[in-house]
């Protein structure tokens, strides 16, 4: 590997969090000791039990909230305000609903000064990434659910962000439309080289889409694993049990994970 290759993206140091309690007890303790990193060009996901910190963690990442305790760091820098320089992709696609769909991805263009020709083209490039093309003055209630969540990644990608961060970003799609939008994702990524943060819930999904899966434990959170995904690409999201090795990968994450959350295995 060159060390280009093995340069960390972004990094997560010796992190801790606790939020004042509205009762006015004692702090709660959201984090308790998370430390890893997304190397260049890897796609890095986390699991971990409901309510662990894990959008806590993109929220860092985004410069959105100041840990506690430890830094995050992208391209070594510490991250102390909004990083501008990252993509994110929330679990709402939050598009502006008074303005249209190509509006709305050329929006961070405009925040940036682009010139509207210039911003207009980029975002129709954006569009027809995502499989949009022939929507672009629909407003976002006359798009599908599966379709708004492809034009927030529009929004995302137009300013081709070498790091994007996404919080269970399918997580509300119905099984098929998830399914087709992994495997645009992963056909996106093969060409546009980003690292990514990706939260979910499915195993099978981070699974398929990750170079590797770090498991979270209970609140307060800490890494118990992190397990990498050597499988080839691409990986079929239709047929992940046809990608070779695929059931042992998804064994290894889930037996860890089951652990955490107490789940015996059936006598
Ligand atoms: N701004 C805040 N103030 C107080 N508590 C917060 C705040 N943000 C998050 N929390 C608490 O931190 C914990 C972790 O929240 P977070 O949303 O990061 O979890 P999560 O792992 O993403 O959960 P889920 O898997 O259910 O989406 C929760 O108990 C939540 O109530």
């Amino acid at each position: 590997m060159t060390e280009a290759a093995s340069a960390s993206v972004l990094r997560f140091s010796a992190i801790q969090q606790s939020f004042a309690s509205p009762t006015g007890d004692a702090p709660n303790v959201v984090i308790s000791d998370v430390g890893f990193e997304v190397k260049r060009g890897k796609f890095v996901s986390v699991i971990g039990p409901s309510g662990c910190g894990k959008s806590t963690l993109i929220q860092m990442a985004a410069g959105l909230l100041k840990p506690s305790v430890g830094m995050v760091f992208h391209h070594d820098r510490e991250v102390t305000s909004v990083n501008r320089t990252i993509g994110f992709v929330p679990q709402q696609a939050q598009l502006l609903p008074w303005k249209t769909m190509i509006e709305n991805i050329e929006f961070p263009l405009l925040l940036r000064g682009m010139a509207l020709s210039e911003r207009r083209a980029k975002a129709m490039e954006a569009i027809k990434r995502v499989d949009l093309a022939g929507f672009e003055s629909h407003y976002p209630y006359q798009l599908s659910g599966g379709m708004q969540k492809r034009a927030s990644i529009a929004r995302m990608l137009v300013y081709k962000p070498d790091t994007i961060l996404m919080d269970e970003p399918f997580g509300a799609l119905d099984a098929q439309t998830r399914m087709v939008m992994q495997h645009d994702l992963q056909t996106m990524l093969a060409t546009e080289g980003a690292s990514v943060l990706f939260v979910t819930h499915d195993i099978t999904e981070a699974v398929l889409l990750s170079d590797s899966v770090v498991v979270l434990s209970r609140r307060p959170a800490r890494v118990i694993a992190e397990i990498p995904i050597d499988l080839p690409r691409p990986r079929d999201m239709f047929e992940p049990y046809g990608t070779p090795g695929f059931a042992e990968a998804y064994d290894r994450v889930w037996s860890v994970f089951r652990s955490e959350l107490n789940i015996r295995r059936a006598a």
